[in-house]
């Protein structure tokens, strides 16, 4: 019983154990060792050979092409060119590449073996070389690069197809990215040399761009398939450099409003990059290619002399891919992340050629002057003498920073990247071509420093990781809740002070009706001893002018009107014998007045009513000069008082 058992368990282990080392000694999974002791170093050497996330391409598992054959070493820029078929405006009328009316020749020839391309001398009567017959030295040009591709003529046998540039270049592009390289692939040339073709092509022709897309899906589904372990994660961003600017090309154009342009910042770690660019991640082939023609669409083109759909910026289209391995036998995770970057550059023009003006002539300006500094940093790049790391002044010399494109692609050229530059030339333009192939030519002196991106983290390590992740978080949630708390006693003050402005303003209200009542009041005053005044005056007058004592005798009943004008009378006797006090009257005249009345009872009654007058236009006076503090107290209490409104934080 327990010897069949044993039996059994042996059998499980041997089957596993079998298992193990067929997934270890699989080359799909497994870089050969001799391709990666020649990119990897040290430590790096250490951690690659342990790590199975690595997808070579669909071919190289069929072994037409040796994967050791495609390594390139020595890191230099891998250039190419590209020559295409006359167009229609070269030729007029196209029957064949032979019939041209215009007289544009072709002035390139491509040696299939050497890869070696040749400039030919122009000996026709082509107007787009006349600039070329004025020169002084006018002569053959041969260049060797890695590839020579002739797509000009599709009888002959060397035709290059849109297949074969991508199988060429592309292919092992992406190998790199599997093994962890960055990786950038920019198109150069003159307007109209095929760049956009080459890189994003055709919907029947697709370039380099669409190919990569899928050519990457094709190989994590296979992938996925055959090794569960392995996950991907794939996100894209496309951006343009639109005269000096950076434009989303994932964020929709919105109608009547001005485009919004992106900042370039530069971290120590990935280098210059764009700020907020939208990053999106994409899970299958259909994804990614909708996202590629959704930015290719938002493209600004435009259409010139020298090309009906001339591009009129720098377009950048980047996948990043991050592989995570988790390796079961040592409980490892193992990281690798890429950056794959296809530019398509605006092509360089002659204002005179494009026949340019206005806005197009503006952007012309601008492409020129991004291309001379791309120029100018390949200059740099390529001079033997600069090739001396920092200490050797490289990073002061290189003038990355005089132009956008170029800073932005400061890693690509000159930094962690295997690189390569597609050099498209037109069949006929002897000068532009020259110049194209210089470029192309000073450019394989470069050597950029590519490094494998690739963590690896043990369990414990991971686990110690997270632990520090939380405790971080917890952390910055503290700090969080403590300014929220810092927050809320900001609003109590605020609001409290909010109350103490209300309740200032309401007595500032109540103080402004105060003075308007006290205003009033004085008024009322005013006019109530006004009044008082001119009584007194007349009071005063008709005891100066007394007039003299009717007397009536055997009267009957007095009716009421007579009551009444013995009233008058009466005060006017009173006010009489005030005028005798003051003025000296004759005596006897109020001697012999028979009314019951004495003269010494008036002046006693003038007196009195004089005293009385006098003791109240005294008091009037004192009201009003209280009043009048009293007012005065109230507007220069009012004139010191903050005004409302005005906040102190307290
Ligand atoms: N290899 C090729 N085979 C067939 N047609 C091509 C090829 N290369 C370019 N063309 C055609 O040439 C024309 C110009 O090409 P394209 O727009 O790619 O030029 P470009 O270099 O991108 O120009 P620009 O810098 O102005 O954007 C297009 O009509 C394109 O279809």
């Amino acid at each position: 019983m327990h010897s069949s058992r044993r039996l059994r368990y042996r059998q499980v282990v041997d089957d596993i154990v079998e298992t193990l080392i067929g997934i270890a000694i699989d080359p799909r999974l497994m870089p050969a060792p001799a391709a990666i002791a020649s990119t990897a170093s040290g430590s790096d050497l250490a951690r690659t050979v342990r790590s199975s996330a690595s997808t070579p391409s669909l071919r190289s598992r069929d072994g037409t092409v040796p994967m050791h054959a495609r390594m390139d070493p020595g890191g230099n820029v891998r250039v190419v060119v590209r020559v295409r078929a006359f167009l229609p405006r070269e030729t007029d009328a196209i029957h064949d590449a032979t019939e041209i009316s215009r007289g544009a020749e072709c002035l390139i020839e491509m040696d299939p073996l050497t890869q070696c391309t040749t400039l030919l001398v122009p000996d026709g009567a082509d107007p787009a070389n006349s600039r070329a017959k004025s020169r002084k030295v006018i002569e053959e040009k041969s260049f060797t690069f890695d590839n020579s591709f002739w797509s000009h003529d599709r009888k002959d046998k060397h035709y290059a197809e849109q297949e074969d540039v991508y199988n060429c270049l592309g292919e092992e592009f992406l190998d790199h990215n599997f093994e962890g390289y960055h990786t950038c692939i920019f198109a150069y040339g003159q307007t109209g040399s095929g760049k956009s073709y080459t890189m994003m092509g055709t919907p029947d022709q697709p370039g380099l761009i669409p190919r990569t897309c899928e050519d990457l899906f094709q190989r994590i589904e296979a992938a996925q398939n055959e090794t569960p372990n392995i996950s991907y994660n794939v996100r894209v961003s496309y951006f343009e450099v639109y005269n000096e600017h950076v434009r989303d090309l994932l964020v929709p154009v919105v109608p009547n409003q001005s485009p919004y342009y992106l900042k370039i910042r530069e971290s120590p770690t990935e280098g210059p990059y764009v700020k907020d660019l939208t990053e999106v991640p994409v899970r299958s082939i259909d994804e990614i290619l909708r996202y590629m023609k959704m930015g290719d669409n938002s493209r600004t083109t435009a259409s010139t002399k020298m090309n009906d759909t001339s591009s009129r910026s720098h377009a950048v289209f980047t996948i990043m891919l991050k592989q995570i391995h988790h390796d079961m036998e040592t409980d490892e995770t193992t990281e690798r992340s890429s950056r794959i970057r296809l530019v398509d550059l605006a092509g360089s023009e002659r204002a005179k050629a494009t026949e340019a003006t206005g806005q197009r002539l503006r952007e012309g300006s601008n492409i020129n002057k991004s291309l001379t500094t791309l120029g100018r940093v390949i200059a740099a790049l390529a001079d033997p003498k600069q090739r001396g790391g920092k200490r050797g002044g490289r990073e002061q010399v290189v003038p990355y920073r005089d132009s956008i494109l170029t800073w932005l692609l400061k890693d690509s050229l000159g930094g962690n990247s295997k690189t390569a530059m597609i050099a498209c030339i037109a069949p006929s333009d002897y000068e532009e071509t020259l110049s194209t192939l210089r470029y192309a030519d000073q450019a394989k002196r470069i050597r950029t420093r590519a490094v494998v991106n690739q963590d690896s983290i043990s369990t414990a390590e991971r686990d110690a990781q997270i632990a520090a992740m939380a405790e971080e978080i917890r952390q910055l949630q503290l700090s969080v809740s403590d300014s929220r708390r810092r927050e809320k006693d900001a609003q109590q003050q605020e609001e409290r002070l909010e109350e103490y402005q209300g309740r200032v303003a309401a007595m500032q209200r109540m103080m402004e009706e105060k003075s308007m009542v006290a205003e009033g009041k004085i008024r009322s005053l005013q006019t109530e001893n006004e009044a008082l005044r001119l009584h007194l005056k007349l009071a005063l007058e008709s005891l100066k002018n007394p007039i003299p004592p009717v007397t009536v005798r055997n009267t009957p009943e007095p009716t009421a009107a007579q009551e009444t004008v013995r009233s008058v009378e009466k005060d006017a006797n009173i006010e009489v014998a005030e005028d005798k006090e003051n003025k000296g009257v004759d005596e006897a005249y109020y001697d012999d007045n028979d009314d019951g009345y004495s003269s010494g009872g008036y002046e006693e009654d003038a007196d009195d009513l004089q005293d009385y007058m006098q003791d109240l236009l005294k008091d009037l006076g004192m009201f009003r000069r209280k009043i009048g503090d009293d007012k005065g107290r109230f507007l220069d209490e009012e004139s010191n008082r903050r005004p409302l409104g005005v906040r102190t934080n307290v």
